[in-house]
C-alpha cells in the first residue's frame, strides 16, 4: 500500500517541482523497488482533487468523471495513476501484476478507539485547524472564500471517517488478483460546506473559537463529493460514519489527549 506523498493542495501551487518530485519521481522509484522485490500487488492514494472541477451535471463524482486537476498536487496525483495503468499493459510489468487506485475524498477523524490521530506540521487542514482553534483562543480560522456558487457560498466537501478507509484497504487489498486493475472513490455520498464544518466543530468542542471570512485559497475546487457507488456495488464496501459529527468527536477526542500531536518517540 503505497501512502506517501505531499499532499497540501495550496502548498503544491507553491512547490510544483517538490510535488513531482515526490508524488510521480518517488512513485515510480517505488515501483521499480518493488519489483525487484516480487511484490505484484499495489494499492495506491490516490485523490478526488485529480477531477478537477467537474461540471454540476457531473456530480457526485463517480469514477468515470473526466480527470482535469486544477493543481499540481492532483496533477502529481494522476500523473502516477498513469504510470501505473501503462505498466500493467506493458512487458515491464512483474509477472502478475494488479493495482487499485483509491481516490479519497476528504479523510477525517481519529482512530475510534483513540490510539493514532491526525499530527500535520503545519496542519492546514479544516477539521484539526478548528479543533486547535478550540484548544487555543489565539487561533483564529479564516474562511478561505465566501463567494463559491454553493448555498453558504463556502466550498463543499465528502468527509470520510479514517476508521472506513482502513476498511476500503483492507478489501480491496484482499480482492486484488493477477490482472487486475481497480479504481474506486472512497467518499461516503454526502456533502458538508466549511460553515457545516465549523458549526459541527463548535456543537462537539462547546468552544465557540473565532472565525472571519478570507479570500480563496488556490488550487481549491468548489464542490467535490463522490458518488460511491461502484466500491458498494464491486467490494461491499459502504461508509460506516456518514455523519460529520462522529468523525469529528473522533478526532477531538485524540486531540484532548495527545494536544501537541505525536510526541518524538510514538
Ligand atoms: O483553515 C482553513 C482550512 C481549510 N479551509 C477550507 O476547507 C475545505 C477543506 O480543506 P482541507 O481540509 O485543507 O482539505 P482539502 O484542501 O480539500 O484537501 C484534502 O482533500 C483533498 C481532496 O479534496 C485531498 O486530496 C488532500 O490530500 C487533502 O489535503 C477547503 O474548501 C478549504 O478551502 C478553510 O476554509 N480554512
Amino acid at each position: 500500500m503505497h501512502f506517501a506523498a505531499y499532499a497540501y493542495v495550496g502548498e503544491s501551487c507553491h512547490t510544483p517541482l517538490a510535488y513531482y518530485n515526490t508524488n510521480l519521481v518517488g512513485s515510480i522509484s517505488l515501483l521499480s523497488a518493488i519489483a525487484e522485490a516480487g511484490v505484484t500487488r499495489i494499492v495506491f492514494s490516490s485523490t478526488c482533487a485529480t477531477y478537477g472541477e467537474p461540471p454540476a451535471d457531473l456530480i457526485p463524482i463517480s469514477e468515470t468523471c473526466e480527470q482535469r486537476p486544477i493543481n499540481p498536487y492532483g496533477r502529481s496525483k494522476l500523473a502516477f495513476e498513469q504510470v501505473l495503468k501503462d505498466l500493467a499493459e506493458s512487458d515491464e510489468a512483474p509477472h502478475g501484476f494488479c493495482f487499485a487506485i483509491l481516490r479519497y475524498f476528504n479523510i477525517a477523524g481519529a482512530d475510534p478507539r483513540g490510539r493514532v490521530g491526525e499530527d500535520h506540521q503545519p496542519e492546514t487542514h479544516l477539521i484539526p485547524r478548528c479543533l486547535q482553534a478550540a484548544l487555543d483562543d489565539h487561533q483564529v480560522i479564516t474562511i478561505f472564500g465566501t463567494d463559491y456558487p454553493t448555498d453558504d457560498g463556502t466550498c463543499i466537501r465528502d468527509y470520510v471517517h479514517v476508521d472506513d478507509l482502513v476498511d476500503a484497504h483492507v478489501k480491496v487489498l484482499e480482492s486484488l488478483k493477477p490482472g487486475d486493475g481497480k479504481i474506486f472513490n472512497i467518499g461516503t455520498g454526502r456533502g458538508y460546506s466549511v460553515l457545516d464544518v465549523i458549526r459541527a466543530c463548535k456543537k462537539i468542542t462547546g468552544v465557540n473559537f473565532r472565525t472571519n471570512n478570507g479570500i480563496r485559497r488556490k488550487g481549491d475546487p468548489p464542490v467535490l463529493y463522490a458518488d460511491p457507488t461502484c466500491i458498494q456495488k464491486e467490494m461491499g464496501w459502504r461508509s460506516k460514519y456518514t455523519g460529520i459529527e462522529t468523525m469529528i468527536a473522533d478526532a477531538w477526542k485524540w486531540m484532548l489527549k495527545n494536544p501537541h500531536g505525536y510526541k518524538e518517540d510514538d
